[in-house]
């Protein structure tokens, strides 16, 4: 019994959704061209899919679990339960116009050109705004759309903000904010869910290191109070006796957006030789 997810076969998503399957100790005998893989060490079959594809993919139960974007999902598979948010490949979908053009409010989609390739989306959007447009729906390139006169507005998706810069256009609306899900087959059974969950803890615990540094920093006896109160830690910091008389090491795991806030408090209490370390897995 093998558990079978899908993964992009290229674009945005592969290289991050082979790495986090890569970090929880799975090795996938991987011939580049290859449409299907193993796994050498976990009951996992990997089959390497279009991302636009792979809703309907799960819906069949032809495999079990996906790494897709949630922005894809909400497309075109509102049905298909997520189990993780995997902290990838963040960016948004939004609507965008002409730079010239003065935009006041969603009713300005009024009757108006929008492409996209994300005609559910923006039918939602705009139906909950009382609004009607006119959606052509374009698989790519969707930004050139309005330069070449092929519509008057567009939808698609803004990571960075260049790619609408380039093309003379402002995001005007945003409809959703996406990153990369791992979601489940609805008809998955229970065996497959079993190995789901051993697949779900190991990502679990990567993701949470993911989050974490580990510190080490030395400190005179008398100031570590007043450092360990800046320090959250998982349940309390470790202090250990340093060689050197009147001194301690202190040992804690910290949020890694929390970090840099904490790191000038933390020398201007006396804080000395401090190291900052990547954590593997985080198990609570
Ligand atoms: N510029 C971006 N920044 C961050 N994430 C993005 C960006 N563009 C796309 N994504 C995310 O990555 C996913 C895959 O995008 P990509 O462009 O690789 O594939 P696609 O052409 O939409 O899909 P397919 O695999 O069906 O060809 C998107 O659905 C979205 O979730
Ligand atoms: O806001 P930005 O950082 O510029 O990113 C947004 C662009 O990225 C994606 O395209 P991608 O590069 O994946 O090309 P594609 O159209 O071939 O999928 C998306 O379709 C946008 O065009
Ligand atoms: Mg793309």
């Amino acid at each position: 019994m093998k558990i079978r997810i899908a993964v992009q076969k290229t674009g945005r998503l592969n290289e991050d959704s082979i790495q986090i399957l890569k970090d929880c100790g799975i090795s996938i005998d991987n011939g580049k061209d290859q449409l299907r893989a193993l796994s050498r060490n976990f009951p996992l079959e990997v089959f390497y899919l279009r991302n636009g594809d792979i809703p309907q993919y799960l819906r069949d139960g032809v495999v079990d679990v996906a790494i897709i974007g949630e922005n894809v999902l909400i497309e075109k598979g509102e049905d298909i339960p997520i189990a993780e948010r995997l902290g990838f490949s963040k960016c948004k979908v939004s609507l965008a116009v002409p730079k010239s053009i003065q935009y006041n409010s969603v009713r300005d989609f009024e009757g108006k050109r929008i492409a996209t390739s994300y005609p559910n989306t923006v039918r939602n959007y705009l139906e909950k705004h009382g609004v009607k447009a006119d959606l052509h729906i374009i698989n790519g390139s969707v930004e050139i759309a309005p330069n070449i006169g092929l519509a008057d507005a567009i939808c698609d998706i803004v990571s960075s903000g260049s790619t609408l810069f380039k093309n003379n256009l402002k995001e005007v609306e945003v409809m959703l904010t996406s990153e990369a899900v791992l979601a489940v087959s609805p008809k998955i059974s229970t065996e497959r869910k079993e190995l789901l969950d051993k697949l779900q803890f190991r990502i679990q615990s990567v993701l949470r290191a993911r989050q974490s540094k580990y510190i080490l920093l030395n400190a005179p006896n008398e100031k570590l109070s007043a450092i360990i109160k800046l320090l959250p830690g998982m349940r309390s910091p470790t202090v250990l006796p340093l060689a050197e008389e009147g001194w301690s090491s202190v040992h804690t795991v910290i949020n890694k957006d929390k970090f840099w806030e904490v790191l000038a408090e933390l020398k201007r209490n006396g804080a000395e030789g401090i190291l900052v370390c990547p954590i593997e897995k985080m198990v609570l």
